[in-house]
């Protein structure tokens, strides 16, 4: 297996703020890597460099086997780069826009032709390929995006935050047709996101960044099982007071309780051991459980363990300073 990406030691400032710190990561050839990490994290910042749009400060990278400093044109010949806020002209068709795209690329007219068509295809956009784009949906264009970056016939594409903006409809839709994408064998997909359950859907592998460096990486699965222990959650009826959820299942093996009005969450070693207890705990002093559920630990969790936040805590703030 080759490495279609090798970053080395990545550092990018931009004045005051180090944009990039440490970063350190490969993808293998056919493989769909996802940069997971909140706003600010740096992930836009290493996805320029590796595609040759910023230059380092420091470090290295090789992209299909051409540095990234020293053959930046054949890195640019050989990838595809979707940025977050790609554009496409809403004033022309789907089609005319990839052969723009690709009269662009230096592509010749027949090749063009074919490569739209071929492309249109592959993200279900034929039907719609002679309509203005200015009729397309959010999700139709964002995938017309995806395919303009691709005319080329890159080996290796990168795209930026493919589903921010939008709805959860289109962002499912969208999953599935970035999932037929890295499907492709000689295809290598580096996405950036902050949504975890777009990284542990579409990714074989997850690099996480938090304020310019890689703090873990693995198979989503992998990183999951690392952590010991599950959470368990249980409703009870009405608004007992805290302290009294928190008496009853004092005895348990729990690790951390919280308690928000009547949901108690608790980070046990054995879930499935750990319920029963809880539960009976709490019956046997008068409360009523209503609800009871044992969650494994999830890509959040995996962040919480590393940096102390919650990333979904961290997508709500703006961007560090
Ligand atoms: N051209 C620039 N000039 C100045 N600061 C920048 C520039 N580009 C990025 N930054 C800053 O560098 C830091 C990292 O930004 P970057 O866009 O790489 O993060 P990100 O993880 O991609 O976040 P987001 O999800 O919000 O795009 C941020 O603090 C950002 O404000």
């Amino acid at each position: 297996m080759t490495d279609a990406i090798i970053a080395r030691h990545l550092r990018k400032r931009y004045g005051a703020v180090q944009a990039v710190a440490d970063v350190s990561f490969t993808v293998t050839e056919g493989e769909v890597v996802c940069l997971l990490g909140p706003n600010g994290a740096g992930k836009s910042t290493t996805t320029r460099i590796l595609t040759t749009l910023t230059r380092a400060d420091g470090g290295s990278a090789t992209v299909a086997g051409h540095d990234v400093t020293a053959q930046p044109q054949s890195v640019r010949a050989t990838v595809g780069y979707i940025a977050q806020h790609a554009g496409t002209d809403a004033y022309l068709t789907g089609r005319e826009n990839l052969l723009v795209q690709s009269a662009a690329q230096g592509l010749r007219r027949a090749v063009a032709k074919r490569r739209a068509a071929e492309l249109l295809d592959r993200v279900h956009l034929t039907s719609a390929a002679d309509r203005l784009v200015a009729t397309y949906s959010g999700g139709m264009r964002r995938r017309l995006e995806i395919v303009m970056g691709m005319v080329h016939n890159p080996s290796v594409i990168f795209l930026d935050e493919p589903t921010t903006g939008l709805d959860p409809e289109a962002r499912a839709d969208l999953w599935s047709e970035l999932n037929n994408l890295g499907q492709q064998q000689s295809l290598t997909v580096l996405l950036t996101t902050h949504y975890l359950e777009e990284a542990d859907r579409l990714a074989d592998r997850v690099v996480i960044i938090d304020r310019g460096r890689v703090i873990a990486e693995g198979a989503p699965e992998v990183l999951k099982s690392r952590l010991a222990g599950d959470s368990v959650t249980v409703e009870v009826a009405g608004r007992p007071a805290t302290q009294d959820i928190l008496a009853a299942i004092r005895e348990v093996d729990s690790r951390a309780v919280s308690v928000a009005g009547n949901r108690v969450v608790a980070h046990v070693q054995h879930g499935s051991h750990a319920l029963p207890a809880i539960v009976t705990g709490l019956e046997a002093t008068g409360l009523h459980v209503t609800s009871a559920s044992v969650t494994r630990p999830s890509l959040d969790d995996v962040y919480l363990h590393y940096t102390g936040r919650r990333l979904t805590d961290d997508n709500t703030r703006p961007d560090r300073p």
